[in-house]
């Protein structure tokens, strides 16, 4: 596989980590809402506070970013998001020397990650970049990638039924190597297809039990 980009995609789970996001008008309220959301423990600093951010209950501290830049050692995750570009620069430089995550939204060269444009219901997530090209086009392929998954049924029937298999695989087959055996054969068998293409799960589980029956 040839690399084509330097970013590797992964999924957080953030609940222990401080971000700081510097500039809070709107894109450094938007980013720190999101990241508050997800249960990160948000601080802003900013000399301007919008509305939103106001009631949202997130650390502020108003104060000239300049005057804080040390206090990034502090932080896991820097998003620098004034509308200082020269600012936001080296303050994103500083953190990734400090071997901190750092985004700049306003230059995406800067950041060691960008914030792709997302889906998540628990279920399933899916996130897309264009690597800073256009955000415009992420959101169009992201809404053509869900009306594909939302026009066919089978694809979210097969991760409900997959899981069970899961669930019942690892109670009932102790060999790893077995079970990625039978993950794939169940996957693969024509009746089991079948059952979830007609939306009828239970019989794809009781098939998918005569396979691990025939096998283990
Ligand atoms: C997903 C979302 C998340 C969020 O912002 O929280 C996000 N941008 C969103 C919207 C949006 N941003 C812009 C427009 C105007 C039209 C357009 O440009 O398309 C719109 C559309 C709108 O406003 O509707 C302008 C823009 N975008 C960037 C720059 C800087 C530059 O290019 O230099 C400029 C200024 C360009 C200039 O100065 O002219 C760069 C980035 N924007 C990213 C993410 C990252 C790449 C993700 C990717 O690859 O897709 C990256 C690299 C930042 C990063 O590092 O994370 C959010 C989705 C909103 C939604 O939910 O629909
Ligand atoms: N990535 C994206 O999706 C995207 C989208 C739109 C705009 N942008 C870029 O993001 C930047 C910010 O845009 P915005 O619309 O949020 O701007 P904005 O004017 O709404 O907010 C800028 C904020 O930075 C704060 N600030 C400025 N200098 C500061 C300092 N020295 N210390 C602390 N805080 C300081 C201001 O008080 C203000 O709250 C712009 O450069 C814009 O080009 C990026």
């Amino acid at each position: 596989m040839t690399l084509s980009s330097r970013y590797f995609p992964i999924f957080l789970d953030l609940s222990n980590f401080r971000v700081l996001v510097i500039g809070g008008g709107k894109v450094g309220t938007k980013r720190a809402l999101r990241f508050k959301d997800y249960g990160a423990k948000v601080t802003v600093v900013t000399l301007q506070v919008s509305e939103e951010l106001q009631r949202s209950g997130i650390e502020l501290i108003i104060n000239d970013a300049r005057s804080l830049v040390d206090d990034i050692s502090k932080y896991d995750i820097i998003v620098t998001a004034t509308n200082d570009r020269e600012l936001n620069s080296m303050i994103c430089r500083r953190a990734i020397e400090m071997r901190k995550l750092c985004n700049n939204p306003t230059n995406p060269k800067d950041s060691n990650f960008i914030v792709p444009i997302f889906y998540e219901d628990g279920d399933i997530a899916i996130a897309v970049s264009t690597m800073g090209k256009s955000s415009i086009v992420s959101k169009l392929i992201l809404d053509q990638a869900l009306n594909m998954l939302r026009s066919n049924e089978s694809i979210m029937l097969s991760l409900k039924a997959m899981a069970k298999v899961k669930e019942i695989l690892k109670a009932r087959v102790s060999d790893p190597s077995l079970r990625y055996t039978l993950y794939h054969k169940i996957f693969e068998d024509e009746e089991f297809e079948r059952h979830i293409n007609n939306g009828e799960i239970d019989s794809a589980i009781r098939r998918a039990e005569e396979i691990m029956n025939e096998v283990s």
